[in-house]
C-alpha cells in the first residue's frame, strides 16, 4: 500500500505495513533484522489527521487568495452585468478606475466578507474532498486521479458555493437589483432571500453552479499538477506562476457557464425573472448579444485568477509542506491496532533518495532506523510489539515507480 500528497514534486510516501512473525524476527543477529516476513498493507488513511489538513490549508488559501483578487471580482462582476448596449465601462482598467473613483477603494472591496468566510469555506471543501480523493483513489499519482478528485470536489463546494455567490453577486449589484433594500452584508442578504423566495431562491443557479465547476476544477487541479510536475524542485515563484496559470487555465474551461450562472443568479424570481432557467437565460444572451455574452468579463476574471491562485496554491502547499516537515511521521490512526510511527532523519531521507530500494529493503531500512533511535519506539523490540508501523520516507521518483510495481501498483 502506498498513499502519496500531491502538491509537491518530492512526494513523502506513507507505508504501512504489518509485522508477521512477532516472535522473534531478528534471529541471532543481534539488532538486524532477520527474515521477518513482511506484508505490505492496504490501509485507508480515513482516519489520518493528514484528512484534516488538507481542509485547514485550504481555508487558508481560499482566504489568502480573497485577499489578493476580491477587487478583481468585483470588476469582473460589475463588467459581466455592464448593459450591453449601453455599456458604463469601456473595458477592464476603465471600469477599475470609474469603481475607486465614484467609491474608493471602498468599492472595490465590497462584498468582500461573503466570500472571506464564504471562500475560505468552500476552498476547505474543495482542497480537503479533491486531496483525500485523490489520495484514496487507486492510482493517486495519475493526472486521472486529479481530473477526477478535482471533478468530485467542484459538486462537492457547489452546494455552499452557489448560495455564497448568489448573495455576493447580488451585493455587488446593489445598486442595479433589489432597490430599496440595503442589505448589511451577506447574511443580511441571504436571510432576505430566504423569506421572499424561499429555499429554492437561495439555491438559485445551483445547477449552473455544478456545470461551471466540474470543467472549472478538474482542470484547475490537472494543469496545476501537470505544471508542478514539470521541474525537478519547484521554486517559490516558479510554485506561485503554477497557481495562478492553473487558475487561469480553469476559468477558460468553464467561463461561459460562468456568465450564464452570474446572470441568473442576478435575475428576480417568479414573475418579475427575465430566465427560464439555465438554457432559456443562455439562449437570450445569445440571441441578445451574440457570441460575446458569453466571454462578457473574461479580461478581468483571468487577471483576477492569477494572483488570486497563486496566493491560494502556495498557501496550500506551503501548510502541507509544513506539516509534513514538521513531524516528518504521518500518524496514522487505525481502528484496532497500536501504531508505531517512524522518523526517519535526513540522512536516511537522502540515502534512500539515491538508491532504488525495493519494497522488502525499505521496510528494513525503516525497521533498523527505528530500532535505533527513536521517540516513539527505542528498541527492535517495542517496535514488534506493536503490530503496525508506518513510516514517511522521501523517494526519488525512479525509486517511486519500482516500489509501486512491487507492491503491485499500477
Ligand atoms: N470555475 C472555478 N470555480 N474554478 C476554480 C477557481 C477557484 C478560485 N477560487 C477562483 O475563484 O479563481
Amino acid at each position: 500500500m502506498i498513499i502519496e500528497t500531491n502538491y509537491f514534486k518530492m512526494h513523502p510516501i506513507l507505508l504501512m505495513f504489518r509485522v508477521n512473525d512477532v516472535k522473534d524476527p531478528y534471529g541471532k543477529r543481534g539488532s538486524e533484522i532477520g527474515d521477518i516476513d513482511i506484508q505490505l498493507k492496504v490501509t485507508s488513511e480515513a482516519l489520518s489527521p493528514k484528512m484534516v489538513v488538507d481542509f485547514v490549508a485550504g481555508l487558508l488559501g481560499g482566504a489568502a487568495g480573497v485577499l489578493v483578487g476580491h477587487p478583481f471580482d468585483t470588476v469582473k462582476v460589475h463588467l459581466q452585468t455592464d448593459n450591453p448596449h449601453n455599456p458604463k465601462y469601456k473595458g477592464t482598467f476603465h471600469c477599475f478606475r470609474t469603481i475607486v473613483q465614484k467609491d474608493s477603494f471602498r468599492g472595490l472591496y465590497r462584498g468582500i466578507t461573503s466570500p472571506m468566510g464564504g471562500i475560505g469555506l468552500v476552498n476547505a471543501i474543495v482542497f480537503g474532498v479533491y486531496g483525500n480523493v485523490q489520495r484514496l483513489s487507486s492510482d493517486p499519482n495519475s493526472l486521472q486521479s486529479h481530473f477526477y478528485a478535482g471533478s468530485i470536489a467542484g459538486v462537492a463546494q457547489s452546494f455552499v458555493c452557489a448560495p455564497m455567490e448568489l448573495a455576493k453577486t447580488r451585493l455587488q449589484l446593489s445598486s442595479q437589483i433589489d432597490s430599496g433594500i440595503k442589505f448589511t452584508g451577506p447574511i443580511h442578504c441571504l436571510k432576505h432571500i430566504l423569506k421572499t423566495e424561499g429555499i429554492r431562491g437561495a439555491f438559485k443557479g445551483l445547477v449552473a453552479t455544478i456545470l461551471r465547476d466540474i470543467p472549472g476544477f478538474s482542470a484547475y487541479f490537472v494543469s496545476f499538477e501537470y505544471l508542478m510536475r514539470q521541474v525537478e524542485t519547484p521554486s517559490i515563484p516558479y510554485t506561485l506562476t503554477a497557481g495562478g496559470l492553473a487558475g487561469m487555465s480553469s476559468w477558460l474551461a468553464c467561463y461561459p457557464i460562468d456568465v450564464v450562472k452570474t446572470h441568473m443568479q442576478a435575475d428576480a424570481l417568479g414573475s418579475n425573472a427575465r430566465y427560464n432557467g439555465f438554457i432559456d437565460c443562455a439562449i437570450k444572451g445569445f440571441k441578445n448579444e451574440g457570441p460575446q455574452f458569453f466571454f462578457r468579463g473574461l479580461n478581468s476574471t483571468l487577471i483576477r485568477a492569477f494572483p488570486m491562485n497563486a496566493a491560494c496554491f502556495f498557501v496550500v502547499s506551503w501548510i502541507l509542506d509544513f506539516c509534513n516537515a514538521k513531524t516528518g511521521v504521518d500518524s496514522v490512526l487505525h481502528s484496532d491496532q497500536p501504531l508505531t510511527l517512524v522518523n526517519l532523519d535526513n540522512k536516511t531521507q537522502a540515502d534512500l533518495e539515491t538508491a532504488t530500494p525495493t519494497v522488502e529493503e525499505v521496510v528494513r531500512k525503516i525497521i533498523t532506523d527505528n530500532a535505533m533511535s527513536h521517540q516513539y519506539a527505542s528498541t527492535p523490540q517495542d517496535v514488534v510489539h506493536n503490530h503496525y508501523t508506518s513510516g514517511t520516507i522521501n523517494i526519488a521518483k525512479e525509486s517511486k515507480t519500482r516500489l509501486a510495481s512491487d507492491c503491485n501498483l499500477k
